[in-house]
């Protein structure tokens, strides 16, 4: 995988500010759509069921997040991913809360047979339990870390028949056949809410300008992770809220150069 190439992809989100539709979660709605306006894309959150095939149809990208979902939200999501379907647009899935409860098992699953989705992100966790596979969650962080991540990913994306993120510590990027791994980051990430869920739309971002799903969810990952370290380098000694908004700022500022010389994203298979 060539990082030098795939960091550019950054320079394109911004030269193309693609529309991203989100039907997100309460919880992370403002910091989601401040963190697309930082890189550089332009977000519209839209729920109704009367508008969300209108506003998939001409999104670059739509991201289905099950965060705090209820029924009338989940038929707005399949509403909005047969449109997206209909209309090429890639279609984002972050199942928040996989494994926790049953009502969010099954919806992710529902929405993935209902909908042809391109990239599923989550927590080791979650996608762990999205496949039927045991692994502790708790509300919506992954459980303990360690586990075979790699295996997971590989093994979530041949049964899905997607390309699959998994977070953490270190990324994964499998779509069964090539897999990557993204080093970096830092740990304030998991101090602040709505850090996997901003990472599943900036990826949705990415997804808009860049037609290979590996490919723009390394190039996500890497910006993503240079940027938080840029940020936490500036507010170790402070603590989560600054460094809550110095990523903000870097997302903003973060370059191309700074992807390609600071990203660590590793060719593991493919
Ligand atoms: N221990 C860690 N060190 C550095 N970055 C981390 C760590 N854990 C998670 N991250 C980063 O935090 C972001 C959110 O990932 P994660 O916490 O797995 O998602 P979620 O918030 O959905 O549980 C990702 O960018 C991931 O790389
Ligand atoms: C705390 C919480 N509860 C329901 S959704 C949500 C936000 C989860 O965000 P993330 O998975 O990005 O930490
Ligand atoms: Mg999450």
């Amino acid at each position: 995988m060539n990082i030098r190439q795939l960091a550019s992809k950054l320079q394109e989100v911004r030269d193309r500010n693609p529309l991203v539709h989100n039907i997100t979660n309460v919880v992370v709605t403002n910091f989601t759509a401040n963190g697309l306006l930082a890189l550089g894309a332009s977000p519209v959150m839209a729920y109704a069921k009367q508008e969300a095939a209108d506003i998939a149809g001409i999104a670059g990208a739509l991201v289905l997040n099950i965060g705090t979902l209820n029924e009338v939200e989940v038929e707005a999501m399949k509403i909005a991913g047969r449109a997206a379907n209909e209309r090429g647009v890639p279609v984002v899935l972050d199942p928040v809360g996989a494994g926790a409860s049953a009502y969010r098992t099954e919806t992710a699953r529902s929405l993935l047979s209902a909908i042809r989705i391109s990239i599923v992100r989550g927590n080791a966790a979650e996608v762990a339990n999205l496949i039927g596979r045991d692994w502790a969650i708790r509300g919506v962080d992954a459980g303990a870390t360690g586990g075979d991540v790699v295996g997971l990913a590989k093994e979530a994306a041949l049964k899905l028949g997607t390309a699959v993120v998994v977070s953490g510590a270190t990324d994964i990027v499998s779509d069964g056949t090539r897999t990557v791994a993204v080093h970096g980051g830092d740990a304030f990430l998991t101090r602040v809410t709505g850090a996997g869920c901003l990472l599943t739309s900036v990826i949705g971002a990415f997804a808009a300008v860049c037609e290979d799903p590996v490919e723009a969810s390394v190039a996500a990952l890497a910006t993503y992770s240079v940027a938080a370290e840029l940020a936490a380098s500036r507010t170790r000694e402070q603590g989560p809220g600054s460094f809550q908004i110095a990523f903000l700022d870097r997302l903003w500022s973060v370059t191309a150069g700074d992807v390609e010389r600071l990203g660590k994203a590793e060719e593991i298979e493919g």
